[in-house]
Protein backbone atom coordinates (compact mmCIF):
# COMPACT_ATOMS: atom_id res chain seq x y z
CA UNK A 1 0.00 0.00 0.00
CA UNK A 2 3.36 2.20 -0.17
CA UNK A 3 3.18 5.56 1.32
CA UNK A 4 -0.36 6.01 0.97
CA UNK A 5 -1.52 3.31 3.48
CA UNK A 6 -2.01 5.48 6.70
CA UNK A 7 -4.27 7.82 4.33
CA UNK A 8 -6.68 4.47 3.11
CA UNK A 9 -7.03 3.04 6.38
CA UNK A 10 -8.07 6.94 7.80
CA UNK A 11 -10.49 6.91 4.67
CA UNK A 12 -11.77 3.15 5.92
CA UNK A 13 -12.20 4.57 9.62
CA UNK A 14 -14.44 7.46 8.39
CA UNK A 15 -16.59 5.45 6.58
CA UNK A 16 -16.96 2.89 8.68
CA UNK A 17 -17.75 5.74 11.92
CA UNK A 18 -19.89 6.88 9.13
CA UNK A 19 -21.79 3.80 8.96
CA UNK A 20 -21.95 2.36 12.66
CA UNK A 21 -21.60 5.70 14.66
CA UNK A 22 -23.64 8.16 12.02
CA UNK A 23 -26.30 5.45 10.71
CA UNK A 24 -25.65 6.11 6.66
CA UNK A 25 -26.00 3.35 4.14
CA UNK A 26 -22.68 1.66 3.78
CA UNK A 27 -23.09 1.80 -0.35
CA UNK A 28 -23.40 5.66 -0.14
CA UNK A 29 -20.72 6.39 2.31
CA UNK A 30 -18.28 3.84 0.87
CA UNK A 31 -19.58 5.75 -2.67
CA UNK A 32 -19.23 8.98 -1.62
CA UNK A 33 -15.85 8.75 -0.34
CA UNK A 34 -14.26 6.37 -3.73
CA UNK A 35 -16.19 9.52 -5.64
CA UNK A 36 -14.57 11.93 -3.96
CA UNK A 37 -10.85 9.97 -4.08
CA UNK A 38 -10.70 9.31 -7.91
CA UNK A 39 -7.15 10.26 -8.19
CA UNK A 40 -6.23 7.41 -6.19
CA UNK A 41 -4.62 4.48 -7.71
CA UNK A 42 -7.63 1.56 -8.09
CA UNK A 43 -5.46 -1.06 -5.95
CA UNK A 44 -6.13 1.46 -3.07
CA UNK A 45 -9.66 2.26 -3.40
CA UNK A 46 -10.26 -1.25 -3.56
CA UNK A 47 -8.48 -1.89 -0.98
CA UNK A 48 -10.32 0.85 1.14
CA UNK A 49 -13.54 -0.91 -0.79
CA UNK A 50 -12.75 -4.62 0.45
CA UNK A 51 -11.74 -3.86 4.06
CA UNK A 52 -14.77 -1.32 4.48
CA UNK A 53 -17.03 -3.97 3.26
CA UNK A 54 -15.31 -7.20 4.63
CA UNK A 55 -15.56 -5.64 8.24
CA UNK A 56 -19.33 -5.00 7.65
CA UNK A 57 -20.03 -8.34 6.13
CA UNK A 58 -18.06 -10.06 9.36
CA UNK A 59 -18.90 -7.59 11.71
CA UNK A 60 -20.41 -9.87 14.60
CA UNK A 61 -17.58 -12.60 13.80
CA UNK A 62 -15.47 -9.88 14.29
CA UNK A 63 -16.55 -8.60 17.67
CA UNK A 64 -17.21 -12.26 18.98
CA UNK A 65 -13.71 -12.34 18.08
CA UNK A 66 -12.57 -8.86 20.40
CA UNK A 67 -14.99 -9.68 22.97
CA UNK A 68 -12.79 -13.04 23.73
CA UNK A 69 -9.48 -11.09 23.96
CA UNK A 70 -10.24 -7.61 25.03
CA UNK A 71 -10.99 -6.41 28.43
CA UNK A 72 -13.33 -3.83 27.44
CA UNK A 73 -15.93 -5.02 25.81
CA UNK A 74 -16.62 -3.77 22.03
CA UNK A 75 -19.84 -2.05 22.39
CA UNK A 76 -18.43 0.02 25.42
CA UNK A 77 -15.32 1.28 23.07
CA UNK A 78 -15.02 4.24 22.26
CA UNK A 79 -16.53 4.37 18.26
CA UNK A 80 -12.96 5.63 16.96
CA UNK A 81 -10.87 2.52 18.90
CA UNK A 82 -13.77 0.28 17.51
CA UNK A 83 -13.77 0.80 14.16
CA UNK A 84 -10.16 0.60 13.97
CA UNK A 85 -9.74 -2.65 15.90
CA UNK A 86 -12.40 -4.26 14.00
CA UNK A 87 -11.39 -3.51 10.74
CA UNK A 88 -7.96 -4.14 11.74
CA UNK A 89 -9.24 -7.87 12.70
CA UNK A 90 -10.56 -8.24 9.07
CA UNK A 91 -7.48 -7.61 7.60
CA UNK A 92 -5.26 -10.08 9.78
CA UNK A 93 -7.98 -12.73 9.17
CA UNK A 94 -8.29 -12.03 5.68
CA UNK A 95 -6.06 -9.86 3.82
CA UNK A 96 -2.83 -12.52 3.49
CA UNK A 97 -0.91 -9.98 1.54
CA UNK A 98 -1.03 -7.63 4.36
CA UNK A 99 1.66 -8.46 7.13
CA UNK A 100 0.12 -8.93 10.89
CA UNK A 101 2.90 -6.68 12.26
CA UNK A 102 2.23 -4.15 9.53
CA UNK A 103 -1.81 -4.01 10.51
CA UNK A 104 -1.13 -3.74 14.23
CA UNK A 105 1.18 -1.16 13.57
CA UNK A 106 -0.91 1.27 11.23
CA UNK A 107 -3.98 0.64 13.67
CA UNK A 108 -1.71 2.15 17.01
CA UNK A 109 -0.70 4.51 14.60
CA UNK A 110 -3.87 5.50 13.94
CA UNK A 111 -5.43 5.37 17.13
CA UNK A 112 -2.68 8.14 18.34
CA UNK A 113 -3.64 10.61 14.89
CA UNK A 114 -6.92 10.44 15.97
CA UNK A 115 -6.27 11.91 19.92
CA UNK A 116 -6.76 8.38 21.38
CA UNK A 117 -2.40 8.59 22.70
CA UNK A 118 -3.78 6.86 25.50
CA UNK A 119 -4.58 3.77 24.11
CA UNK A 120 -2.06 2.75 21.82
CA UNK A 121 -0.78 -0.25 24.45
CA UNK A 122 -4.52 -1.37 24.59
CA UNK A 123 -4.71 -1.21 20.77
CA UNK A 124 -1.66 -2.98 20.13
CA UNK A 125 -2.35 -5.66 23.08
CA UNK A 126 -5.83 -6.49 21.80
CA UNK A 127 -4.41 -6.91 18.19
CA UNK A 128 -1.49 -8.80 18.95
CA UNK A 129 -3.81 -11.48 21.03
CA UNK A 130 -6.45 -11.84 18.36
CA UNK A 131 -3.38 -12.12 15.80
CA UNK A 132 -1.72 -15.15 17.95
CA UNK A 133 -5.30 -16.69 18.37
CA UNK A 134 -7.09 -16.21 15.37
CA UNK A 135 -6.83 -20.56 14.13
CA UNK A 136 -7.87 -21.07 17.77
CA UNK A 137 -10.99 -18.85 18.35
CA UNK A 138 -13.95 -21.49 20.00
CA UNK A 139 -17.55 -21.30 18.24
CA UNK A 140 -20.95 -22.43 19.95
CA UNK A 141 -21.68 -26.10 19.48
CA UNK A 142 -23.40 -25.94 16.05
CA UNK A 143 -25.54 -28.93 17.20
CA UNK A 144 -26.54 -27.71 20.12
CA UNK A 145 -26.66 -24.32 19.86
CA UNK A 146 -27.70 -24.19 15.58
CA UNK A 147 -28.77 -20.29 15.69
CA UNK A 148 -25.68 -18.94 17.85
CA UNK A 149 -23.42 -20.68 15.91
CA UNK A 150 -25.08 -19.36 12.70
CA UNK A 151 -25.48 -16.15 13.98
CA UNK A 152 -21.75 -15.58 14.84
CA UNK A 153 -19.95 -17.66 11.75
CA UNK A 154 -22.22 -16.15 9.35
CA UNK A 155 -22.47 -12.74 11.18
CA UNK A 156 -26.30 -12.34 10.82
CA UNK A 157 -28.11 -11.18 13.64
CA UNK A 158 -30.27 -14.16 15.79
CA UNK A 159 -33.66 -12.55 15.45
CA UNK A 160 -33.42 -12.34 11.08
CA UNK A 161 -32.16 -16.06 11.95
CA UNK A 162 -35.67 -16.95 13.68
CA UNK A 163 -37.18 -15.33 11.49
CA UNK A 164 -36.26 -17.18 8.42
CA UNK A 165 -36.66 -20.55 10.39
CA UNK A 166 -40.38 -19.69 10.38
CA UNK A 167 -40.20 -20.73 6.43
CA UNK A 168 -36.47 -21.98 5.87
CA UNK A 169 -34.85 -24.92 6.61
CA UNK A 170 -31.68 -24.54 8.54
CA UNK A 171 -29.72 -25.95 5.56
CA UNK A 172 -31.31 -23.46 3.37
CA UNK A 173 -30.59 -20.50 6.05
CA UNK A 174 -26.82 -21.84 5.85
CA UNK A 175 -27.07 -21.50 2.28
CA UNK A 176 -28.25 -17.63 2.32
CA UNK A 177 -25.46 -16.68 4.80
CA UNK A 178 -22.92 -18.46 2.47
CA UNK A 179 -24.38 -16.79 -0.64
CA UNK A 180 -24.11 -13.33 1.30
CA UNK A 181 -20.50 -13.87 2.34
CA UNK A 182 -19.17 -14.72 -1.49
CA UNK A 183 -18.43 -12.24 -4.18
CA UNK A 184 -20.09 -12.12 -7.22
CA UNK A 185 -19.27 -10.64 -10.21
CA UNK A 186 -22.19 -7.33 -11.07
CA UNK A 187 -24.42 -8.30 -14.06
CA UNK A 188 -24.59 -5.78 -16.76
CA UNK A 189 -28.30 -5.76 -18.89
CA UNK A 190 -26.80 -4.24 -22.75
CA UNK A 191 -28.91 -1.60 -24.09
CA UNK A 192 -29.83 -3.42 -27.37
CA UNK A 193 -31.00 0.42 -28.96
CA UNK A 194 -27.33 1.06 -28.68
CA UNK A 195 -24.99 -1.79 -29.18
CA UNK A 196 -24.97 -5.59 -29.10
CA UNK A 197 -23.71 -8.61 -26.81
CA UNK A 198 -20.46 -8.83 -28.91
CA UNK A 199 -19.69 -5.34 -29.45
CA UNK A 200 -20.08 -4.65 -26.10
CA UNK A 201 -17.77 -7.53 -24.70
CA UNK A 202 -15.43 -6.82 -27.16
CA UNK A 203 -15.05 -3.06 -25.80
CA UNK A 204 -15.25 -3.58 -22.11
CA UNK A 205 -12.32 -6.21 -22.49
CA UNK A 206 -9.92 -3.52 -24.44
CA UNK A 207 -11.10 -1.52 -21.47
CA UNK A 208 -9.34 -3.96 -19.34
CA UNK A 209 -12.42 -4.73 -17.70
CA UNK A 210 -12.83 -9.09 -16.79
CA UNK A 211 -16.04 -10.03 -19.15
CA UNK A 212 -17.59 -12.99 -17.73
CA UNK A 213 -20.17 -14.48 -20.28
CA UNK A 214 -24.21 -15.12 -19.27
CA UNK A 215 -26.54 -17.61 -21.03
CA UNK A 216 -29.60 -15.04 -20.56
CA UNK A 217 -30.11 -12.84 -23.87
CA UNK A 218 -28.35 -8.87 -23.56
CA UNK A 219 -27.00 -10.35 -19.91
CA UNK A 220 -22.89 -9.83 -19.68
CA UNK A 221 -21.50 -10.31 -15.91
CA UNK A 222 -17.89 -7.81 -15.37
CA UNK A 223 -15.19 -8.02 -12.86
CA UNK A 224 -12.20 -6.17 -11.96
CA UNK A 225 -13.48 -2.53 -12.66
CA UNK A 226 -12.68 0.65 -10.69
CA UNK A 227 -15.64 2.83 -11.11
CA UNK A 228 -18.00 2.76 -13.74
CA UNK A 229 -18.17 6.56 -14.63
CA UNK A 230 -14.53 5.79 -15.85
CA UNK A 231 -15.46 3.12 -18.36
CA UNK A 232 -16.57 4.80 -21.88
CA UNK A 233 -19.62 2.19 -22.79
CA UNK A 234 -21.62 2.79 -19.04
CA UNK A 235 -20.81 6.60 -19.55
CA UNK A 236 -22.99 6.08 -23.79
CA UNK A 237 -25.63 4.03 -22.09
CA UNK A 238 -24.58 1.18 -23.36
CA UNK A 239 -25.53 -1.41 -20.39
CA UNK A 240 -26.93 -0.58 -16.90
CA UNK A 241 -26.09 -2.34 -14.00
CA UNK A 242 -29.04 -4.65 -12.78
CA UNK A 243 -28.95 -7.84 -11.28
CA UNK A 244 -30.32 -11.15 -12.81
CA UNK A 245 -33.68 -11.17 -10.59
CA UNK A 246 -34.32 -7.50 -11.05
CA UNK A 247 -34.10 -7.97 -14.68
CA UNK A 248 -36.84 -10.38 -14.15
CA UNK A 249 -39.71 -7.83 -13.65
CA UNK A 250 -39.15 -6.15 -17.53
CA UNK A 251 -39.41 -10.12 -18.74
CA UNK A 252 -42.35 -11.06 -16.79
CA UNK A 253 -44.09 -7.81 -17.93
CA UNK A 254 -43.19 -7.75 -21.32
CA UNK A 255 -44.18 -4.06 -22.35
CA UNK A 256 -45.29 -3.94 -25.71
CA UNK A 257 -44.59 -0.64 -27.88
CA UNK A 258 -46.31 1.72 -27.40
CA UNK A 259 -47.67 1.12 -23.68
CA UNK A 260 -48.49 3.05 -20.58
CA UNK A 261 -46.23 2.45 -17.54
CA UNK A 262 -45.76 3.56 -14.45
CA UNK A 263 -43.10 2.84 -12.29
CA UNK A 264 -44.11 4.24 -8.74
CA UNK A 265 -40.98 3.37 -6.80
CA UNK A 266 -38.52 3.61 -9.55
CA UNK A 267 -35.15 5.64 -8.44
CA UNK A 268 -32.96 4.62 -9.55
CA UNK A 269 -34.18 3.62 -12.37
CA UNK A 270 -33.29 0.20 -13.21
CA UNK A 271 -36.83 -1.47 -13.72
CA UNK A 272 -38.33 1.67 -15.73
CA UNK A 273 -34.99 1.71 -18.55
CA UNK A 274 -35.11 -1.46 -18.59
CA UNK A 275 -38.90 -0.98 -20.20
CA UNK A 276 -38.49 1.79 -22.15
CA UNK A 277 -35.83 -0.37 -23.79
CA UNK A 278 -38.28 -2.65 -24.42
CA UNK A 279 -40.51 -0.86 -25.92
CA UNK A 280 -38.00 0.40 -28.53
CA UNK A 281 -37.84 3.94 -27.81
CA UNK A 282 -41.97 3.53 -28.19
CA UNK A 283 -44.69 4.54 -25.87
CA UNK A 284 -44.16 6.32 -22.36
CA UNK A 285 -42.69 5.19 -19.20
CA UNK A 286 -43.82 7.33 -15.97
CA UNK A 287 -40.96 6.86 -13.84
CA UNK A 288 -42.00 8.00 -9.96
CA UNK A 289 -40.23 8.38 -6.44
CA UNK A 290 -40.42 9.67 -3.26
CA UNK A 291 -37.71 13.06 -3.24
CA UNK A 292 -36.54 15.01 -5.48
CA UNK A 293 -32.95 13.45 -5.00
CA UNK A 294 -34.33 10.12 -5.80
CA UNK A 295 -36.05 11.29 -9.12
CA UNK A 296 -32.52 12.99 -10.13
CA UNK A 297 -31.20 9.47 -9.89
CA UNK A 298 -33.55 8.20 -12.15
CA UNK A 299 -33.01 11.51 -14.20
CA UNK A 300 -29.10 11.36 -14.57
CA UNK A 301 -29.70 7.67 -15.56
CA UNK A 302 -32.34 8.46 -18.31
CA UNK A 303 -29.78 11.10 -19.60
CA UNK A 304 -27.10 8.46 -20.05
CA UNK A 305 -28.99 5.93 -21.72
CA UNK A 306 -30.55 8.90 -23.85
CA UNK A 307 -34.27 7.50 -23.67
CA UNK A 308 -37.01 9.80 -25.47
CA UNK A 309 -39.96 7.81 -23.74
CA UNK A 310 -39.11 8.07 -20.16
CA UNK A 311 -40.34 10.93 -17.83
CA UNK A 312 -39.78 11.23 -14.34
CA UNK A 313 -42.07 12.28 -11.90
CA UNK A 314 -41.83 13.20 -8.14
CA UNK A 315 -44.90 11.99 -6.26
CA UNK A 316 -45.63 10.16 -2.73
CA UNK A 317 -47.01 6.67 -4.34
CA UNK A 318 -49.44 6.28 -1.23
CA UNK A 319 -51.38 9.40 -2.64
CA UNK A 320 -53.77 8.42 -5.47
CA UNK A 321 -53.26 10.53 -8.68
CA UNK A 322 -56.74 10.70 -10.72
CA UNK A 323 -55.00 11.84 -13.69
CA UNK A 324 -53.58 7.50 -13.61
CA UNK A 325 -57.23 5.72 -12.67
CA UNK A 326 -57.26 3.21 -15.12
CA UNK A 327 -54.72 4.41 -17.53
CA UNK A 328 -51.96 2.11 -17.30
CA UNK A 329 -51.08 -0.82 -19.36
CA UNK A 330 -48.46 -1.84 -17.08
CA UNK A 331 -47.85 -0.29 -13.16
CA UNK A 332 -44.53 -1.49 -11.70
CA UNK A 333 -44.66 -1.29 -7.83
CA UNK A 334 -40.87 -2.64 -6.66
CA UNK A 335 -41.68 -1.05 -3.09
CA UNK A 336 -39.22 -0.07 -0.06
CA UNK A 337 -38.58 -3.62 1.76
CA UNK A 338 -36.72 -5.05 4.27
CA UNK A 339 -33.65 -5.82 1.79
CA UNK A 340 -33.15 -8.98 3.61
CA UNK A 341 -32.49 -10.56 0.11
CA UNK A 342 -29.55 -8.26 -0.85
CA UNK A 343 -27.63 -8.61 2.55
CA UNK A 344 -24.55 -9.60 0.37
CA UNK A 345 -24.35 -6.70 -1.85
CA UNK A 346 -25.80 -4.10 1.67
CA UNK A 347 -24.05 -5.95 4.42
CA UNK A 348 -24.99 -3.06 6.79
CA UNK A 349 -28.68 -3.60 6.49
CA UNK A 350 -28.69 -6.54 8.79
CA UNK A 351 -27.60 -4.30 11.42
CA UNK A 352 -30.09 -1.74 10.58
CA UNK A 353 -33.61 -3.41 10.05
CA UNK A 354 -35.62 -4.57 13.22
CA UNK A 355 -38.92 -6.56 13.09
CA UNK A 356 -40.74 -3.36 13.97
CA UNK A 357 -39.47 -1.90 10.76
CA UNK A 358 -40.41 -5.45 8.55
CA UNK A 359 -44.39 -4.76 10.58
CA UNK A 360 -43.97 -1.29 9.26
CA UNK A 361 -42.95 -1.96 5.97
CA UNK A 362 -45.57 -4.56 4.83
CA UNK A 363 -47.93 -1.73 5.89
CA UNK A 364 -46.45 0.88 3.55
CA UNK A 365 -46.51 -2.05 0.60
CA UNK A 366 -50.36 -2.71 1.12
CA UNK A 367 -51.40 1.11 1.98
CA UNK A 368 -48.97 1.67 -1.60
CA UNK A 369 -50.65 -1.28 -3.80
CA UNK A 370 -53.79 -0.08 -2.62
CA UNK A 371 -53.57 3.16 -4.75
CA UNK A 372 -51.66 2.03 -7.25
CA UNK A 373 -53.37 -1.16 -8.79
CA UNK A 374 -55.91 1.79 -9.32
CA UNK A 375 -53.67 2.85 -12.41
CA UNK A 376 -53.64 -0.69 -14.20
CA UNK A 377 -56.57 -0.73 -17.04
CA UNK A 378 -58.72 -3.81 -17.70
CA UNK A 379 -56.51 -6.21 -19.15
CA UNK A 380 -53.49 -4.53 -17.87
CA UNK A 381 -50.50 -5.74 -15.61
CA UNK A 382 -49.66 -4.87 -11.94
CA UNK A 383 -45.90 -6.65 -11.00
CA UNK A 384 -45.16 -6.44 -7.24
CA UNK A 385 -41.55 -7.35 -6.48
CA UNK A 386 -39.41 -6.36 -3.83
CA UNK A 387 -35.75 -7.75 -2.33
CA UNK A 388 -36.38 -9.55 0.17
CA UNK A 389 -37.14 -13.23 1.79
CA UNK A 390 -39.16 -12.48 4.19
CA UNK A 391 -42.52 -13.94 3.45
CA UNK A 392 -44.45 -11.89 5.30
CA UNK A 393 -43.43 -8.87 2.42
CA UNK A 394 -43.73 -11.45 -0.03
CA UNK A 395 -46.11 -14.09 -0.45
CA UNK A 396 -48.53 -12.90 2.29
CA UNK A 397 -49.10 -9.79 0.82
CA UNK A 398 -50.05 -11.57 -2.46
CA UNK A 399 -52.67 -13.23 -0.12
CA UNK A 400 -53.96 -10.49 1.27
CA UNK A 401 -54.21 -8.44 -2.27
CA UNK A 402 -56.13 -11.39 -3.73
CA UNK A 403 -58.41 -11.05 -0.85
CA UNK A 404 -58.20 -7.13 -1.45
CA UNK A 405 -58.97 -7.23 -4.91
CA UNK A 406 -60.77 -9.51 -6.49
CA UNK A 407 -60.92 -7.49 -9.76
CA UNK A 408 -56.77 -8.97 -10.24
CA UNK A 409 -55.78 -12.30 -10.74
CA UNK A 410 -52.70 -13.91 -10.43
CA UNK A 411 -50.44 -14.77 -13.12
CA UNK A 412 -47.73 -16.02 -11.49
CA UNK A 413 -45.41 -15.23 -8.16
CA UNK A 414 -41.36 -16.62 -7.56
CA UNK A 415 -39.38 -16.09 -4.38
CA UNK A 416 -35.93 -16.03 -6.32
CA UNK A 417 -33.61 -17.43 -3.08
CA UNK A 418 -29.98 -16.04 -2.79
CA UNK A 419 -27.36 -18.50 -3.77
CA UNK A 420 -29.50 -19.67 -6.70
CA UNK A 421 -27.39 -19.14 -9.02
CA UNK A 422 -25.53 -15.58 -9.10
CA UNK A 423 -29.28 -13.90 -8.10
CA UNK A 424 -29.84 -11.51 -5.46
CA UNK A 425 -32.83 -12.82 -2.89
CA UNK A 426 -35.83 -11.30 -4.80
CA UNK A 427 -39.77 -12.01 -4.99
CA UNK A 428 -42.14 -10.56 -8.00
CA UNK A 429 -45.56 -11.27 -8.07
CA UNK A 430 -47.21 -10.83 -11.76
CA UNK A 431 -51.34 -9.74 -11.24
CA UNK A 432 -53.49 -9.27 -14.11
CA UNK A 433 -56.44 -7.22 -14.31
CA UNK A 434 -59.55 -8.81 -15.20
C1 LIG B 1 -36.61 -0.83 -4.15
S1 LIG B 1 -36.33 0.84 -4.44
C2 LIG B 1 -36.73 0.99 -6.14
C3 LIG B 1 -35.68 0.48 -7.09
C4 LIG B 1 -36.03 0.75 -8.54
N1 LIG B 1 -37.31 0.19 -8.88
C5 LIG B 1 -35.00 0.24 -9.53
O1 LIG B 1 -35.17 -0.82 -10.10
O2 LIG B 1 -34.00 0.94 -9.74
C6 LIG B 1 -37.73 1.56 -3.67
C7 LIG B 1 -37.89 3.04 -3.93
O3 LIG B 1 -39.11 3.44 -3.33
C8 LIG B 1 -39.00 4.81 -3.02
N2 LIG B 1 -40.11 5.16 -2.10
C9 LIG B 1 -40.21 4.92 -0.77
N3 LIG B 1 -41.39 5.37 -0.31
C10 LIG B 1 -42.04 5.91 -1.36
C11 LIG B 1 -43.31 6.55 -1.53
N4 LIG B 1 -44.14 6.72 -0.50
N5 LIG B 1 -43.63 6.99 -2.75
C12 LIG B 1 -42.80 6.84 -3.81
N6 LIG B 1 -41.60 6.24 -3.71
C13 LIG B 1 -41.23 5.78 -2.52
C14 LIG B 1 -37.61 4.92 -2.45
O4 LIG B 1 -37.16 6.25 -2.54
C15 LIG B 1 -36.83 3.95 -3.34
O5 LIG B 1 -36.20 4.65 -4.37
Amino acid sequence: MGSNTINSRELILDILLAVTRDHRYSHIAIRSTLDKYRYLPKQERSFIKRICEGTLEHMIWIDYVLNQFSSVKVHKMKPVIQCILRSSVYELKYMDAVPASATCNEAVKLAQKRGFRNLKGFVNGVLRTVSRNLSNISMPDKDKEPLEYLSIAGSMPVWILELWQNSYSLEQIEGFLEAFLTKMPAAIRINPLKTTKEELKKELEEAQIQVLESELEDVLLIENYDFLEKIPAFREGKFHVQDISSMQVGLWAQPKEHSFVVDVCAAPGGKSIHAAEMMHGTGRVEARDLTPYKVSLIQENIERCQLPNIRTVQADARIPDEKLMGQADLVIADLPCSGLGVLGKKADIKYKVTEEACKKLVALQREILDTVCQYVKAGGILIYSTCTINPAENQENTVWFLQEHPEFSLEKQQQILPGKGICDGFFLAKFVRN
